[in-house]
């Protein structure tokens, strides 16, 4: 069994398309990219809101505020996803960190493949993962970095590659600062302590949590009601930490209402609960179903930190959260499996890992979950 998270794709290698377009040089959308009319840009469209009551919108949680526990704990039941301020990252260093992720997708095509991502391997340039489940291309491009960014960026940049992985450095260092704060509170919020969480370590830190550093670039689209940016999906992780540029393009889909768009504001930063999260919670902290479209005019620029536990580690629902009425939804799984099932298996891999009851007759998907699958587009 993979016991590192560079090794979760050993077993299900993705062999997507070899060629990357230079997407500025495309006047017109090219049929390998055209999905069909999406209705995000239609007049009077009422499945992509922003703006309207703050019960439509994604909640803005400040990290001083004394109420932010509670906060946070309703908006992971409500909403999967919400957004904070006060969260301590400089405005240069995010500002660093986009900079960065520009100028790497400005290299030359030639350049960028240098650095391609191996169909088993987990760092480096190409499209996203689970692009192989679609029969169509995504408006997007993307680099993933686990651990140190050296040994790829100097294939990128041979003379000033220093910089560069001195930003990425500190940013990760950051985001897993800002990571365990979220924990702890997304966690407590949940009525979870310290002493039940072995595998926060001795400190309570979560030393030997993992993460991955995903870029995400999506160019100005010359027919953007036809193109999708990054399909449909839920992050794979406990949580994950999201700085977007000034362009707007996240939406996270909500029951009831439909797709809602996050607006970016500025030095906030937001937060999706993951897969893991959603299990360790036993369900009641729902992974969020989101997706980035594009726009005619602006370049957008996402970075994503993806949070893990120890890849080795085998997360269940805390037994803190079940009694007799409330049973434990999920079996046990490591994140690297995870990882794996959810290339094996994509929209599909929560519910593989979901407890069969045995009144259903051995049943997989359960009634929660059967919604949460009907809400994917692609179904
Ligand atoms: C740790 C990871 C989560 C991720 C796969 C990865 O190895 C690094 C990239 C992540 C990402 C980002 C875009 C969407 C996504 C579904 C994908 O294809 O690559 C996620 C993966 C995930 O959360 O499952
Ligand atoms: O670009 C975005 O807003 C979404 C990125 C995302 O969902 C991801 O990297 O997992
Ligand atoms: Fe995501």
């Amino acid at each position: 069994m993979p016991s590192r998270l560079s090794d979760a794709f050993r077993a299900h290698p993705v062999h997507l398309y070899p060629k990357h377009p230079d997407f500025n040089s495309l006047q017109e959308l090219p049929d390998s990219y055209a999905w069909g009319l999406l209705d995000h840009e239609l007049p009077n469209s009422s499945s992509a809101q922003s703006f309207g009551s703050s019960d439509n919108s994604v909640p803005v949680i400040d990290l001083t505020d004394p109420n932010a526990l509670a906060l946070i704990g309703h908006a992971c039941k409500t909403w999967g996803v919400f957004q904070v301020t006060n969260h301590g990252i400089s405005n240069n260093l995010l500002d660093d960190v986009e900079s960065t992720a520009r100028s790497l997708f400005s290299l030359p095509v030639h350049q960028k493949l240098k650095a391609a991502r191996s169909p088993d391997g987990v760092s480096g340039y190409g499209h996203a993962r689970i692009s192989s489940f679609f029969p169509k291309l995504m408006w997007s491009e993307g680099y993933t970095i686990v651990g140190s960014p050296f040994e790829q960026f100097r294939q990128l940049w041979p003379q000033d590659h220093g910089k560069f992985c001195d930003i990425i450095e500190e940013y990760e260092r950051e985001m897993k600062k800002l990571a365990v704060r979220l924990m702890w509170l997304m966690l407590g919020s949940l009525g979870i302590s310290k002493e039940d969480v072995k595998w926060a370590g001795p400190k309570a830190d979560f030393k030997d949590a993992s993460g991955a550093l995903q870029l995400n670039s999506y160019p100005a689209c010359p027919d953007p009601n036809r193109a999708m940016g990054l399909a449909a999906h839920t992050d794979s992780t406990l949580l994950t930490i999201l700085h977007q540029n000034n362009t707007s393009g996240l939406q996270v889909h909500r029951e009831g209402t439909g797709w809602v768009t996050v607006p970016p504001l500025p030095s906030a930063l937001i937060i999706n609960v993951g897969d893991l999260l959603h299990i360790l919670s036993n369900g009641s902290y729902p992974s969020v179903l989101h997706r980035a479209v594009v726009n005619r005019t602006q370049h957008r620029l996402s970075v994503a930190y993806l949070y893990g536990p120890p890849a080795s580690e085998e997360i269940s629902p805390f037994s803190k959260l079940l009694g007799p009425s409330q049973p434990p939804l999920y079996r046990p799984v490591t994140w690297s499996e995870y990882l794996g099932t959810k290339a094996k298996h994509f929209n599909m891999a929560l519910s593989s890992v979901r407890l069969c009851s045995p009144q259903n007759g051995g049943i997989l998907v359960a009634a929660n979950d059967h919604k949460r699958l009907q809400a994917w587009p692609e179904n």
